[in-house]
């Protein structure tokens, strides 16, 4: 029989090496993020033997990336009629954002038509704020992609989803399957097919899994549709496929494209040669960025003595790089039920950088400001000593214009940090260095102009950025106090996959059955200490959009649960500690004490 382990999926699976997350310095932080990262690129020499093991550089991966740069290829070869679809839920459609703007980039870089396009649950304005709950919508899902691909002849749709879990995906997936003439579909995530997420969807036909079987079934006899779920190994922090699972889909479709588009290039045909050198060239991004351990260890002792003073980060990227940036900050509130305010990105050249469909979005609210400019006119005057400002730039910038934007927040704050790439011809000047608190520099070796090498570079720096600040992020929250070993206690539940999770948090550490956790997740929700019988049995759905106006619910329900006690006494006794994840350690003592181990 299956332990109860090998049930999880391995993107919602707490990483064994991280259980002391919480209790890290900010080196020991970075040294586990360092080696669970380097977990993507392992072999399949080092998969357990009893999983279905498929790893990033298993021959099976790379064979059907290969074929999937065939069908991409294909595509391209007449980009005026074909397009290339991706999609995702939150990170994973910023991510799928993106790739499309790049490599639309790339093919008006070689005088041919853009024939990406991105579909993302929530719409653009998923880009920059999380709008977590359309995620649970496959009809959504499905009618966006018809909209996108209306007078399109062929169509390669490619759905993300790190978990094999989102029903917005799985909407699309059913849609492509049913029409195979038009559609090739591939299904991109990180767990087997075995541990797609079973679950019926609410007001649908089938799980997720039930498509990702008919993905797999067809992907045997076609190449209409594709299976590709390499192993990555679990999340450092519990379930936050934000940080490998987005890494390793940032991975694989550069990887992907790019074998493709030097193969159109060249004329030839893709070649698995090409897909591993890719491969390997990303893995050595691994090595280059955490060669930089020590500075980004600062980096993150910064932001976290930030966070801990309720001060802010405030990210200022240029070009793709703010992207980023934008995209980590965005992750914030979902993950760690941050204010949206905690961590925000401006872009240099704001909405025209970004360039999104929907333009300038601006005006639906001040967490929709994105420029320098607005940094400069709404964030500025009132910036403290415990704020952070990071800038992100390259030495392709340029170097007076960063540096007349960092002596403008250096007169205000001494607190301000750099992450600069560069490579190792390129030298930052030493008064724009002298600037800086903290600098994390990272060097690369000098690449040849050719047009390819040109973008590999900029998805290397992109990828290392990335890390960088998923570190920064992380590390800035662990030491708020929200983390409890390596799982995230106070997420924001706004969708079901995170009412799921919610769950199998209050069991394994309050030791309770999964029925009582519910029922005082319900009682936390609904802040009454009597559920009815109709609320109990209501979809998960209606309890979400209840959820959406509290605060603190997991970590209130796990008090009550501990301490035995209402909703009230655990609100209160929350309150009493500034640290969330103190507070829930005084009940975990308290409940010791209870019922000492004999
Ligand atoms: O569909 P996936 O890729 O597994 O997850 C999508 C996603 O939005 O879900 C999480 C929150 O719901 C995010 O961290 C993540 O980006």
């Amino acid at each position: 029989m299956a332990a109860l382990e090998d049930l999880v999926p391995h993107t919602e699976r707490a990483n064994p090496r991280t259980h002391g997350l919480d209790t890290a310095s900010p080196s020991q932080l970075v040294q586990l993020l360092q080696e669970c990262d380097l977990e993507i690129f392992q072999r399949d020499d080092k998969a357990t033997a009893a999983e279905e093991h498929m790893t990033l550089f298993g021959e099976s991966t790379i064979r059907l990336m290969t074929d999937v740069a065939a069908q991409a290829k294909i595509i391209l070869e007449n980009p005026e009629n074909n397009a290339i679809v991706l999609s995702g839920c939150g990170t994973s459609g910023r991510l799928a954002f993106l790739v499309a703007k790049s490599f639309n980039k790339l093919l008006q870089d070689c005088g041919r038509s853009p024939c990406y396009t991105y579909v993302i649950a929530g719409g653009d304005k998923a880009l920059i704020t999380s709008q977590e709950a359309q995620e649970d919508q496959p009809e959504l899902g499905s009618q966006q992609l018809r909209e996108v691909t209306m007078d399109k002849k062929m169509i390669l749709f490619i759905g993300i989803t790190c978990g094999l879990s989102a029903p917005f995906v799985a909407g699309q997936l059913d849609m492509c399957l049913a029409d195979p003439g038009r559609f090739t579909a591939v299904l991109l995530g990180f767990n087997p097919l075995s541990l797609a997420r079973t679950t019926k969807v609410e007001g649908w036909h089938s799980s997720f899994a039930q498509v990702a079987e008919r993905i797999h079934s067809r992907s045997i006899s076609t190449t209409t549709s594709f299976l590709l779920n390499p192993l990555v190994g679990a999340e450092a922090l519990t379930g936050s496929t934000r940080m490998k699972g987005g890494s390793a889909t940032k991975v694989v479709l550069e990887t992907v494209f790019l074998a493709a588009h030097t193969a159109l290039n060249a004329g030839v045909a893709v070649s698995p040669s090409c897909v591993r050198e890719c491969l390997l060239s990303y893995e050595a991004v691994h090595k280059t960025t955490y060669a930089c351990s020590p500075s980004i260890a600062e980096l993150v002792h910064r932001c976290g003595t930030s966070l801990q003073q309720a001060g802010h980060l405030y990210y200022l990227g240029w070009g793709t790089l703010g992207i980023v940036a934008m995209i980590d900050a965005s992750e914030c509130p979902p993950t760690f039920g941050a204010d949206i305010n905690d961590v925000r990105a401006f872009l240099h050249g704001g909405y025209q950088t970004l360039g999104i469909k929907e333009g300038d979005v601006s005006s639906k609210g001040q967490q929709f400001f994105l420029s320098h400019e607005d940094f400069k006119k709404n964030i500025l005057p009132c910036l403290t000593d415990w704020d952070t400002v990071i800038l992100i730039f390259t030495g392709d910038d340029d170097q007076l214009e960063v540096r007349c934007f960092a002596e403008t927040i250096r007169a205000r704050s001494p607190h301000i940090s750099a992450i600069v790439h560069a490579s190792s011809e390129q030298h930052l000047r030493g008064e724009l260095e002298s600037l800086f608190a903290t600098i994390v520099k990272v060097t690369w070796p000098t690449i040849s102009s050719h047009k390819m090498d040109h973008y590999l570079k900029i998805f290397h720096w992109e990828l290392s950025t990335k890390w960088i600040l998923n570190a920064a992020s992380t590390g800035a929250h662990v030491a708020k106090g929200k983390v409890l070993h390596n799982f995230m206690v106070d997420l924001k539940v706004s969708n079901k996959k995170l009412f799921e999770r919610a769950l199998g948090i209050l069991q394994k550490f309050t030791g309770q059955p999964r029925k009582e956790c519910l029922k005082a997740l319900l009682r936390c929700i609904y802040e009454t200490e009597e559920i009815s019988e109709e609320t109990s049995n209501a979809d998960i759905s209606r309890h979400i959009q209840v959820i959406a106006h509290k605060e603190k619910v997991v970590p209130t329900a796990m008090v009550a649960l501990l301490c035995d006690c209402s909703v009230t006494e655990a609100r209160r006794l929350l309150s009493e500690r500034r640290v969330i994840r103190d507070a829930i350690e005084h009940c975990l003592d308290l409940r010791r004490e209870r019922t000492p181990i004999v």
